[in-house]
C-alpha cells in the first residue's frame, strides 16, 4: 500500500465515531460468555470461529468458557475487504467432524445475515445435532436475509453504520482497533 492510501487508513481511524469503548465491549463479551456457559456447558460443543472477523471475539470468549469444548475455525467471506457484500465464498470449510454434536458459530457481526444464515444451514445439513450462533454485534436495520434471523447470543446492538474494530475491518485494516468505531459518513 502506498503512503497516501495509508494516510487514508489513519484518517479513517482519527475521524471515526467511537460507538463502544474497550471496557464496554469487554463487559458485553463477559455477558455473552455467561449466557453461553448456561446454555452449552453440559453439551460438549464444537466452537467454530468465522475468519477473519471472528478472530478477536472468539479469542476473548474462549478463555471465559471454562467447560469441555473443541475450538476451530472456518473461513467464509462475503465482503472481501470492501464495504458492501457479494455472494458467499467458502475459503476453508469446517475441519472438525461435528456429526451429532452441537455447534456454536462465533462471528463479529450480524449485518444482513447472509453469511451467518448460509453457515448455519451448512452445519444443519452436515449433521450437527444443534446449531447455535454468537455475534458480538447485531446491526439494526430492515434488510436482514430473513426477517426472523437473530443470533442466539448477541453482545451489542448498533445503528445502521459501517463499523470497524474488535476484528472488523476497514479495507482490511483496523481489525485491531480497541473499541467499536463507525466510519465517518458511512
Ligand atoms: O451479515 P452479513 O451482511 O452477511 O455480514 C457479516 C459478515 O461480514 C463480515 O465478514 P467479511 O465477509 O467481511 O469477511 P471478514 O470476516 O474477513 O472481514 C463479518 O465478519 C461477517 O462474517
Ligand atoms: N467491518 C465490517 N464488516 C462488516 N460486514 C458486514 N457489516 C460490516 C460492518 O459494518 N463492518
Amino acid at each position: 500500500m502506498t503512503m497516501p492510501e495509508l494516510n487514508e487508513i489513519k484518517n479513517v481511524f482519527y475521524e471515526a465515531d467511537l460507538l463502544f469503548t474497550q471496557q464496554q465491549v469487554e463487559d458485553a463479551i463477559s455477558h455473552m460468555a455467561k449466557d453461553i456457559t448456561d446454555a452449552l456447558s453440559q453439551l460438549n460443543p464444537v466452537v467454530f470461529s468465522v475468519m477473519n472477523g471472528g478472530l478477536v471475539i472468539t479469542g476473548q470468549l474462549l478463555t471465559q468458557l471454562t467447560f469441555p469444548l473443541q475450538a476451530s475455525y472456518l473461513h467464509a467471506t462475503r465482503y472481501r475487504n470492501s464495504t458492501s457484500g457479494h455472494t458467499l465464498e467458502w475459503k476453508v470449510p469446517p475441519m472438525i467432524d461435528f456429526q451429532n454434536r452441537p455447534v456454536l458459530i462465533v462471528d463479529d457481526i450480524l449485518d444482513e445475515g447472509h453469511t451467518l444464515a448460509e453457515i448455519l444451514e451448512y452445519c444443519h445439513e452436515q449433521g450437527a445435532s444443534q446449531v447455535y450462533s454468537a455475534v458480538l454485534i447485531n446491526k439494526q436495520h430492515d434488510r436482514k436475509a430473513r426477517p426472523d434471523l437473530v443470533a442466539d447470543f448477541v453482545g451489542l446492538q448498533i445503528p445502521d453504520r459501517y463499523i470497524f474494530g474488535y476484528g472488523m475491518d476497514y479495507k482490511g485494516y483496523w481489525r485491531n482497533a480497541p473499541g467499536i468505531y463507525a466510519v465517518k459518513g458511512l
